[in-house]
């Protein structure tokens, strides 16, 4: 059955696959160099063709195997008979001088080897073929009789042969007029610019021909506002320090005089100096649709272009076995319903059934008169009288005033993921960060917004359908968005659950920079990541600070309108997903380690984009503790063995009422929503990494800031003084002033690597300037003023 699956994806795939070797990043270094000396030696045989072609030519016009193993032969060429044998068979029986577009090819492929794309192959491949064959037959025609007594042809064979043809066929003049033709098209669908070029020309034409009437009469007044107008750029220049108005500026200074010949020209006649800056400003802003093309928005998503989202197909439809719960069972639990109440003299004057998944919904109306307080207190006796399992009694259903019995079915349904995905609502969702989780009682596909919630806790005991949750969770976010807008942390100290997304670390994980593994398994690696998470969350605030974005949505935006100039430190940020499977095991091993930075990421996370979900397999209060409760407001609970269990997770019974394999019940701000778990199995999953891992990636994994909280705490002791750092004064001043003392701080002041940093905060404690390490939390620090500090510095350095 696997071997189906997996076969189906494969065949509708791109013919072309990336071999496997190239996934190893030293065979791509290999091949890097290989081709870019292969590049240069071609480039070198076909220049060398120039001036030795002639001498060789009488050698070359034998096989290559022949020419190489006849040692009488010699050569002029520079790199020898197989350089001479090349550029003959490129240059003069291919495309002539057109053969040298050729390299550029190579070096595309080249710089490709060495992660760096310049163009897509496809498209340098087809260009420079088209190219070539223009040139070479242009080349052909134009020269055709002065090379024709010499050695070389610049059109090579094929110009010759083609342009002949041609001139034969329609003639010299139509021959010219097709290759004008054919370099336009080549031109036009070859740049995206040329006809705003060839418009921007006639434009420029016409206004040269308005101006030069009136140039004599306004000679004298442009050159006053040329300098006007330049003093004019330099004020907005230093008013507006965006981005945008810097490349505006750049582009407006190159031509000064074509925005000084228009109408500012026929105001300064009349008006005075002051008119004229404003109108300066007003043809700024209007110049901005002519300079747009350097502006056009930024794509994250360009790294990656060709990058496909998993199709559908890669899931399979678990629903078809599904049985449909029949009349007859709806009849006799109506009637079990309804008799029961009238034993304790209930009237109700009507009763729907909806149909869930797992569950039908019983929804009664009862008679005018009767408490609902009443029929609650008989939860117990209702449960009893049907004699099923996981029996839930809603009284009221909120915003309802009815009465809900959840009575669950025979045969559960399976809900498959398949079904999910390709509903409407999630296919058209707006979501950020949209989860698609399964379908409520009255069928409804239930997704949800992760950047809402901010983060979640998921509960239940073993075999519930937990991990089974959290592949839905996954899987619906790795259908809607691209790699370069979610990043993922997984954190699995079970080292089972996760490790199926190990082969998609180079799409969508983060991790520490020298951590191997793309799964985070190692408790001591888990403390060092949720630190170094807290290090991204402080720098993404600062990020947002500096763009005066209020959340990550407002920075992505200003940064893919060009408003934020990477050269200051802006970036583009993608959502991370920070996935804890069995938080229980962490927080039993390392407590307050862990608690400490998920509290904190959870507190403040939510406007930077860092999400956490987090599952626990014992949902008591030791490890579910008040903090992470109270920073956890979204929770789903699958089936958990006790009402404690479930009070501790959603703050009220219910959970240990439900039946397993899925059913779960979600609690968001005041909601309380029972669901049918989607259903997606592991081969489903991998055939979705599969599908993912065989795309281009990006070179590595999202590299998280480092960490390097443990090792300051060992290595303060053994800092030798007398080896400081350079800039260990001047932080030792930073840290004093600004009375803090954060590594992150030092980094960012001085723009320092996070290791260099971390020594000189080293150096700091051993100097007694600040206290020790104390987890996620600032260092004290030690010296109140500068001139303790001072002398303290004095001290050392005698
Ligand atoms: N949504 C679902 N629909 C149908 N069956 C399900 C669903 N979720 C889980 N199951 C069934 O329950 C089994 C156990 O589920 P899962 O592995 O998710 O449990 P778990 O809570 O993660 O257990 P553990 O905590 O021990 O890892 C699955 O193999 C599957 O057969």
């Amino acid at each position: 059955m696997a071997t189906k699956k997996k076969s189906k994806p494969k065949s509708r795939r791109k013919i072309f696959t990336k071999p496997k070797f190239l996934n190893d990043e030293r065979a791509r270094f290999i091949l890097g160099v290989t081709l870019s000396l292969f590049t240069i030696y071609t480039c070198l045989a076909f220049v060398s063709f120039f001036f030795t072609g002639g001498a060789d030519q009488s050698k070359l016009d034998i096989k290559w195997l022949e020419l190489i193993t006849d040692s009488e032969i010699r050569v002029e060429n520079w790199t020898g008979k197989t350089g001479a044998y090349l550029s003959n068979l490129f240059i003069n029986k291919g495309f002539g001088i057109a053969s040298f577009s050729f390299l550029y090819v190579m070096v595309v492929l080249s710089l490709r080897s060495w992660g760096l794309k310049i163009q897509s192959i496809k498209k340098s491949i087809l260009y420079t073929l088209l190219f070539s064959i223009w040139l070479s037959i242009g080349m052909a025609f134009i020269f055709v009789d002065s090379t024709s007594d010499s050695f070389l042809f610049l059109g090579g064979i094929h110009g010759f042969f083609i342009s002949e043809w041609l001139i034969s066929i329609i003639g010299n003049v139509g021959t010219l007029f097709l290759l004008i033709l054919s370099l336009l098209c080549l031109l036009t669908f070859g740049f995206q610019n040329t006809v705003g070029f060839f418009k921007g020309l006639v434009k420029k034409k016409e206004k040269a021909a308005d101006t030069t009437l009136e140039d004599d009469i306004f000679e004298e007044e442009l050159d006053e506002d040329v300098t006007e107008q330049s003093e004019a750029i330099e004020e907005i220049e230093q008013k507006t320090p965006s981005f945008e108005s810097e490349i505006l500026l750049t582009e407006e200074s190159e031509n000064p005089i074509s925005t000084a010949e228009e109408p500012i020209a026929k105001q300064a006649e009349s008006e005075d100096g002051v008119e004229l800056k404003i109108e300066t400003v007003r043809e700024q802003e209007e110049t901005v649709p002519i300079n747009q093309e350097p502006l056009e928005d930024f794509d994250p998503t360009l790294d990656l272009s060709r990058y496909k989202f998993p199709t559908i197909d890669l899931l399979e439809d678990h629903q078809i076995n599904n049985s449909v719960v029949s009349k007859e069972e709806l009849e006799s639990n109506k009637n079990k319903i309804v008799e029961t109440l009238r034993h304790y003299k209930i009237e109700i004057v009507q009763i729907k059934a909806t149909i869930g998944p797992t569950v039908t919904l019983y929804e009664i109306v009862p008679a005018p008169g009767v408490r609902i307080s009443k029929i609650k207190n008989l939860e117990d006796d209702i449960a009893l009288s049907l004699s099923a399992l996981g029996i839930r009694i809603i009284a009221p259903i909120p915003g309802k005033g009815t009465i809900g019995i959840e009575v669950p079915n025979r045969t559960p349904e399976i809900v498959s993921m398949k079904n999910i995905i390709a509903s409407k609502k999630f296919q058209e969702s707006k979501f950020a960060l949209p989860v698609a989780l399964g379908r409520t009682i009255s069928n409804e596909t239930y997704t949800l917004d992760l950047t809402k919630m901010p983060h979640l806790l998921v509960a239940g005991a073993t075999g519930q359908g937990k991990s089974v949750g959290l592949n839905a969770i996954i899987t619906s976010l790795l259908y809607k968005k691209h790699p370069s807008q979610l990043k993922f942390v997984l954190i699995d100290p079970k080292k089972v659950e996760l490790s199926i997304y190990s082969t998609i670390e180079k799409h969508f994980l983060a991790k520490l920079p020298d951590e191997e593994e793309p799964i985070i398994t190692d408790i001591h690696k888990v403390i060092a990541t949720l630190n170094s998470l807290c290090i991204e969350m402080d720098s993404r605030y600062d990020l947002l600070k500096k763009a005066h974005a209020r959340n990550i949505k407002e920075y992505n935006t200003k940064f893919v309108k060009r408003k934020l100039n990477p050269e200051n430190g802006h970036r583009y940020l993608p959502y991370i997903v920070v996935i804890i499977d069995e938080f229980a095991d962490l927080i039993m091993t390392a407590g307050k380690e862990v608690e400490a930075p998920i509290a904190r990421i959870a507190q403040l996370a939510r406007a930077i984009g860092i999400h956490m979900i987090i599952a626990t397999q014992r949902p008591s209060t030791n490890i579910i503790t008040g903090v992470i409760k109270a920073n956890f407001p979204a929770r789903i609970a699958f089936k958990v063995a006790s009402m404690i269990d479930s009070r501790t997770i959603l703050d009220s019974p219910g959970a240990n009422q439900l039946i397993g394999r899925g059913d779960m019940l979600i609690s968001t701000s005041s909601d309380l929503v029972r669901v049918q778990c989607a259903f997606v199995d592991t081969p489903e999953v991998e055939a979705i990494t599969d599908y993912i891992m065989e795309q281009q990636s990006y070179p590595s994994a999202l590299m998280l800031p480092e960490y390097v909280g443990e090792s300051s705490e060992s290595g303060a002791g053994e800092i030798d003084l007398q080896k400081r750092d350079a800039l260990f004064e001047e932080a030792a001043r930073l840290v004093v002033t600004s009375q803090q003392g954060s590594t992150s701080g030092i980094q960012r002041r001085f723009s320092i690597g996070y290791n260099r940093a971390g020594r000189i905060v080293d150096q700091l404690e051993a100097a007694g300037i600040v206290g020790p390490f104390e987890g996620s939390k600032a260092r004290q620090v030690l010296i109140q003023d500068e001139y303790s500090l001072e002398q303290l510095l004095n001290n050392i350095a005698n």
